[in-house]
């Protein structure tokens, strides 16, 4: 059976470890139980040489979580992986091979929604508990621009269709930033000050996001995480600081980094690379950005992880 998940954007400026964004990127999971008690990894694309082929591999780990919680053991394993999301840039690449890794195992096992697709209450809560926090998650499973929440030892979510006026544009750099390493950059508190502002600012960026993206450069500001990040990756920052300063576009962090993610959007009509306003926009983020950065325009996925019924 095969898996496809999506990259996504976290946070989103104020949303931290709360809002997220599915992106048209994917990791393709193929997936096959083996009687004989063998692990057979296969990896191409990104981080093919790099990542691990044995028991440490994140999709590996993730397959024999869920079945452990199932109460049963993984037995040996074929597994493919065709990966399109780049690693530690802030595109949830952790995100996407836990889900398809949760997915998959869920398949497997003959978990199904009501709809005979994948089922995503449960792949969110397994997933979510072993990323540690949702924002990417909730995207990834469900689709579309989500609010995620801790709600006693649940997770929750509230998956929204972003107003199709809205493209998000990535800035991808070469070099990586691991998540871990960002959340170690953190302060334990916060002024309650800041956490006010950033509340009123996330609030704005759903509406802004999901009908009024007239909003969206007053909605990408954070005081909880950028600032404190931005040691680690300052190119990212000055970015940010000139697409908002000279373009007045609304860029942002994409997840911890270091990706910049640009929220461009039209004033009428859908938004799509090749409409006249959007690739304006573009090109100004590339004449800012400089030959250090890949810009990638994508489409926002609406429907989230898929995992077609299993055939092992
Ligand atoms: N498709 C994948 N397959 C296996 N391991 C992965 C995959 N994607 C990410 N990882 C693991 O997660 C790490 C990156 O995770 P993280 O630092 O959270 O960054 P990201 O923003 O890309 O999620 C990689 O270095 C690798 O160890
Ligand atoms: N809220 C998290 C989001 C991490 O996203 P990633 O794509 O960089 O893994 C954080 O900011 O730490």
């Amino acid at each position: 059976m095969s898996v496809q998940a999506p990259a996504t954007s976290a946070n989103l400026g104020p949303g931290f470890d709360a809002l997220g964004l599915a992106l048209r990127l994917y990791n393709t999971f193929e997936a096959s139980l083996r009687e004989d008690g063998e692990l057979r990894v296969r990896v191409e694309g990104e981080g093919a040489d790099e990542v691990p082929l044995d028991e440490r591999h994140l999709v590996v780990r993730a397959m024999r979580e869920t079945f452990e919680r199932a109460g049963e053991q993984l037995p040996g394993l074929d597994l493919t992986c065709v990966n399109g999301v780049p690693h530690a840039r802030g595109l949830g690449s952790s995100s996407s091979a836990i889900v398809g890794g949760v997915a998959a195992a869920s398949a497997l096992l003959g978990r199904t929604g009501p709809d005979g697709g994948p089922d995503r209450d449960g792949v969110y809560q397994i997933a979510a508990d072993i990323e540690g926090h949702p924002d990417n998650v909730a995207p990834c499973v469900y689709g579309g621009y989500t609010v995620a929440y801790r709600d006693g030892d649940r997770w929750g979510a509230v998956s929204l269709a972003p107003d199709p006026r809205v493209l998000p544009v990535l800035c991808v750099p070469e070099w990586r930033l691991s998540t871990e390493r960002a959340r170690g950059l953190l302060p334990e508190r916060v002024a309650h000050g800041d956490a006010a502002f950033n509340a009123g600012r996330a609030a704005l960026m759903t509406a802004a996001v999901c009908g009024h993206p007239e909003a969206l450069y007053a909605a990408t500001r954070d005081r909880l995480h950028e600032s404190y990040r931005a040691p680690a990756m300052p190119d990212t920052l000055d970015l940010i600081r000139d697409l908002r300063k000279h373009e007045k576009l609304p860029a942002v962090v994409s997840g911890a980094g270091p990706t910049v993610l640009v929220l461009c959007s039209t004033g009428a009509g859908e938004a799509s690379a090749d409409s006249p306003e959007i690739a304006g926009q573009v090109d100004s983020i590339r004449r800012r950005a400089g030959k250090n950065w890949d810009i990638r325009p994508l489409l926002v996925e609406l429907a989230g992880v898929r995992s077609p019924s299993p055939h092992p």
